[in-house]
Order: C-alpha cells, then sequence, then structure tokens
C-alpha cells in the first residue's frame, strides 16, 4: 500500500497523569504514516486527487492543542480517530513521543495503527 507521511510534528499541549502536568504545556511530537493510493494523484500531477500533507498536518495540530488529556494512549487514539473520520485513508500509524517525560531518556511514547473498515475487508478478499 503507498504511503503518505507527516514527520516530527511537534505540538504544545496539555497532557499528563500528574498534577504538576495539568497546568503547564508540554512539547509532544507526532509521526504520522497514512495507507492511501497515491496513483490518481501522481497521474495526474493533482493535488484535489492527493491527501493533503500539510491540511492533515494542520487539523491534528489544532486538535492536540485544544483537546487536555492525561495519557499519551488517549491522544494517540484520538487522532487515529480524527484521521480516520476526516481523510479519505485507508489506514494511519500514529507514533507519539513526549520528549522530556522521562529523564535519561530521548523520548517515551506510544504507536498505534488502525484500518479502516474498507482496508480491512481488502485485506481478507
Ligand atoms: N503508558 C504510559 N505511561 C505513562 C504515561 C502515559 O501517558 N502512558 N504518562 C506518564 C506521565 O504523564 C509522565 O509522562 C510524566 O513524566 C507516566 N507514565
Amino acid at each position: 500500500m503507498d504511503k503518505v507521511f507527516v514527520q516530527g510534528l511537534e505540538v504544545l499541549t496539555t497532557i499528563g497523569v500528574y498534577e504538576w502536568e495539568k497546568g503547564i504545556r508540554q512539547k509532544i511530537r507526532f509521526d504520522l504514516e497514512m495507507g492511501y493510493d497515491n496513483r490518481p494523484a501522481a497521474a495526474g500531477d493533482d493535488i484535489s486527487k492527493a491527501l493533503d500533507y500539510a491540511a492533515l498536518s494542520s487539523k491534528v495540530t489544532a486538535y492536540a492543542e485544544q483537546h487536555q488529556v492525561e495519557l499519551v494512549e488517549t491522544m494517540a487514539e484520538q487522532v487515529a480517530s480524527l484521521i480516520l473520520a476526516e481523510f479519505p485513508v485507508l489506514s494511519v500509524k500514529v507514533r507519539l513521543t513526549k520528549p522530556a517525560a522521562v529523564a535519561n531518556a530521548a523520548g517515551v511514547g506510544v504507536e498505534i495503527e488502525r484500518f479502516t473498515q474498507r482496508s480491512l475487508k481488502a485485506q481478507s478478499d
């Protein structure tokens, strides 16, 4: 399957399980990978047939800035749902890194992958 990706999208938001985290904004980083058929866009050199990674990045940034949660798991799941609902993708992989959460670690976080019913059916046919 073709992919469109967004690497290292940084967002400042309020996220964390501890009380001290609920009154500050921390940097989180998204690496996103979407399953999408790139051939129609390439055939016509046509942005209207492409998955617009700039529009997708803006949506994810606005969502993450405006929604406060405790767990990185929750934010990753919500962003995956947002992308599947608002863009015509077949699948989405969301890797969410919290770069400053754990001393002596370059980053911690989660990675999830979710599929549309359409792509699951195509895989089983
Ligand atoms: N699996 C997770 N573990 C932890 C999370 C999390 O979101 N998922 N969050 C924290 C704290 O908020 C931490 O990031 C603060 O340093 C701890 N463990």
